[in-house]
């Protein structure tokens, strides 16, 4: 692409970079004629499109290099190196890029690269632990069993037995007391119907039929359509959203998803590459327990795929490595898309596509929700002094609900989203009753931000104007959150800058007609009690005016108070950094 662009004349790029959207059509004509004169142009289009040269084709020769250097350093005894070269991110993996079709030695290239990553992982054993580690102490027990039948040498069996014995003494009750979670969340979802309703500010809205108490899991849902976002590609598993482990699974046919499993990978719509137990490597008899145990761990097992699951990564698996370079907004177009055409079996208009993948990437944006995950880091790798963990929230995919996207936002909401894999969990943070709208927050809440500031991220992230209540009626909180203090002697009122004051102002529109500020308040008892002594001498003729305090309407000098408030911030970070200096 450099070399593309270094061709391009001094004139044109000066006239592209001075150019206006008027000026659109004459520069790309003006390029295109360029590029259709040059033969560097044409090449690149044909590598580009070229299924054998593509960047995401599986490459034989590279496969065979990768699984080289993984058998020299496993003859050297350097496990997690060669583990690199069979299947972690990071290195050239023998297993991403390994046609399924090629043999090594007479046998399957894929089998022996997951029987060479096994060996260098003893993948039951290490599961087993984990698992125990964990407290899942059936899977780890089962994982030891297969583990001691695969192991050959008679120390080898000791040493597990050994591990398998002190496994099954800490499990003791524990594995008696173990629940079935899906059981307890589908017997509480029955008892709430949601319906769907139109509003008159926010378009529809879901609303509940029946009283709902505080903590109920009221929504589950997976995706109509999902994707990772580009930089979490190699961190991040394609189908479950969560964490890659050590020993990822690429995709059969093509080098662009990673998989935290087999089934996931699978569900994503890839071929299995086998559900044989021998080719993970155990060519003896195991008892029928053992060997259901070992196809559910490392294929699709005990996972239900939907009837209407629609495998959403087939389409791109084509040689094109279109899915790596485009955003991933457009990836989830088409999967959308394809989902869609599939659904109405192929009779759709041609014509029709190009217009619905631009209404689509509208409303992707407008109506996506971003799949989160928990990060923590150790704070110790920045500070030498103090060691603290932080959690932070990273957005790792990006993925449309048929009914989860009906959700309205709340700066004050009453219900809460959370995922499991990709899977959409909606609970109930307070006690709603029948006939209110569930409302999510999108991001923004009061108590955190002041309503110019949720105004603001609401309309950046997603163009619309917040209709909740927080941002049309009164709260206490949005008019003390970025307040100054009034000065007067024994006075505890508050006094409001520009901006909050004309936000503020804005909300009393809507209340024409009405006589004390009670009546502007939200409908809630302590707001109203604290707002009382805030607003005591304000009477009847409520407008916020700049500067004066709230309280008892003295004015009060902002600008002093700014300096004081900036000098004072000055002296805590010369504070901090004295005190924080690492020795
Ligand atoms: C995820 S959709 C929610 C469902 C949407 N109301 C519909 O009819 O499809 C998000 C859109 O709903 C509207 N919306 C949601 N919450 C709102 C709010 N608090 N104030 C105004 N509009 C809101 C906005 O148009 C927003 O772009």
């Amino acid at each position: 692409m450099e070399k593309l662009k270094s061709v391009i004349p001094e004139t044109l790029k000066q006239k592209i970079s001075e150019s206006t959207p008027d000026d659109l059509l004459s520069t790309c004509s003006s390029l295109l004629h360029l590029f259709q004169n040059l033969p560097l142009f044409h090449q690149m289009v044909r590598d580009l499109t070229d299924p054998e040269m593509a960047l995401c084709r599986k490459n034989k020769e590279a496969a065979f290099e990768a699984k080289a250097n993984g058998n020299e350093c496993f003859s050297k005894g350097d496990y997690p190196r060669a583990l690199r070269f069979y299947s972690q991110t990071g290195f050239v993996l023998a297993l991403r890029i390994a046609p399924a079709d090629v043999e090594d030695m007479k046998k399957s290239l894929i089998a022996t690269l997951y029987v060479n990553r096994a060996s260098s992982l003893h993948a039951w054993f290490r599961r087993g632990k984990a698992n125990a580690s964990l407290e899942n102490y059936r899977d780890a027990i089962s994982d030891l069993n297969v583990s001691i039948k695969m192991e050959t040498s008679l120390s080898g069996k000791r040493q597990i037995q050994s591990e398998l014995s002190m496994i099954v003494d800490r499990s003791g009750e524990k594995i008696n007391a173990l629940e079935k979670p899906d059981d307890h969340i589908s017997d509480e979802l029955l008892q709430t119907k949601l319906q769907c309703v139109s509003t008159p500010t926010k378009g529809r809205g879901m609303t509940s039929y029946n009283d709902i108490p505080q903590g109920s899991l009221i929504h589950k849902e997976d995706p109509y359509a999902a994707i990772i976002l580009k930089q979490f590609r190699e961190t991040y598993c394609h189908f479950c959203f969560n964490e890659l482990p050590e020993d990822t699974v690429p995709c059969v046919s093509c080098s662009i998803p990673l998989y935290c499993s087999v089934k996931c990978q699978v569900q994503a719509g890839g071929r299995g590459f086998s559900d044989s137990v021998n080719t993970y490597g155990y060519q003896g008899h195991l008892s029928d327990d053992i060997e259901d145990y070992i196809r559910n761990v490392i294929s699709l097992g005990s996972c239900t795929l939907n009837s209407e699951h629609i495998a959403e990564h087939r389409h791109e698996c084509c040689g094109m490595h279109w899915p790596a370079v485009l955003p991933s907004d457009v990836v989830l177009a088409g999967r959308i898309l394809v989902k869609y055409i599939q659904q109405q079996n192929d009779v759709v208009d041609p014509n029709f596509h190009g217009i619905l993948i631009i209404i689509l990437l509208s409303q992707i944006r407008v109506n996506s929700m971003a799949i989160v995950r928990l990060k923590f880091s150790d704070a110790r790798q920045h500070l030498d002094y103090d060691v603290t963990s932080s959690v932070e929230q990273v957005r790792v995919a990006q993925a449309v609900y048929s009914r989860g996207s009906l959700f309205n936002h709340s700066c004050q909401p009453n219900v809460h989203a959370y995922f499991v894999s990709r899977t959409l969990f909606i609970q109930a943070t307070e006690y709603i009753t029948a006939g209110s709208q569930l409302e999510l927050s999108y991001g923004p809440q009061v108590g955190q931000w002041d309503c110019r500031e949720r105004r603001e991220i609401l309309e950046d992230r997603y163009s619309f104007i917040c209709q909740c209540r927080c941002c049309a009626q009164l709260n206490l909180s949005d008019l003390v959150i970025n307040a100054y203090r009034c000065t007067a002697p024994n006075c505890f009122g508050v006094v409001l800058d520009s901006c909050v004051a004309k936000y503020e102002n804005e909300k009393l529109k809507y209340f024409k007609g009405q006589n004390s500020m009670q009546d502007y308040m939200l409908n809630d008892d302590e707001i109203r009690k604290v707002a009382s002594h805030v607003f005591e001498q304000t009477g009847n003729n409520i407008h916020f005016e700049t500067g004066r305090c709230l309280s008892c309407g003295s004015y009060c000098d902002l600008q002093a108070s700014q300096k004081v408030i900036t000098e004072a911030g000055f002296c805590v970070k010369r504070y901090c950094q004295f005190q924080f200096i690492p020795n």
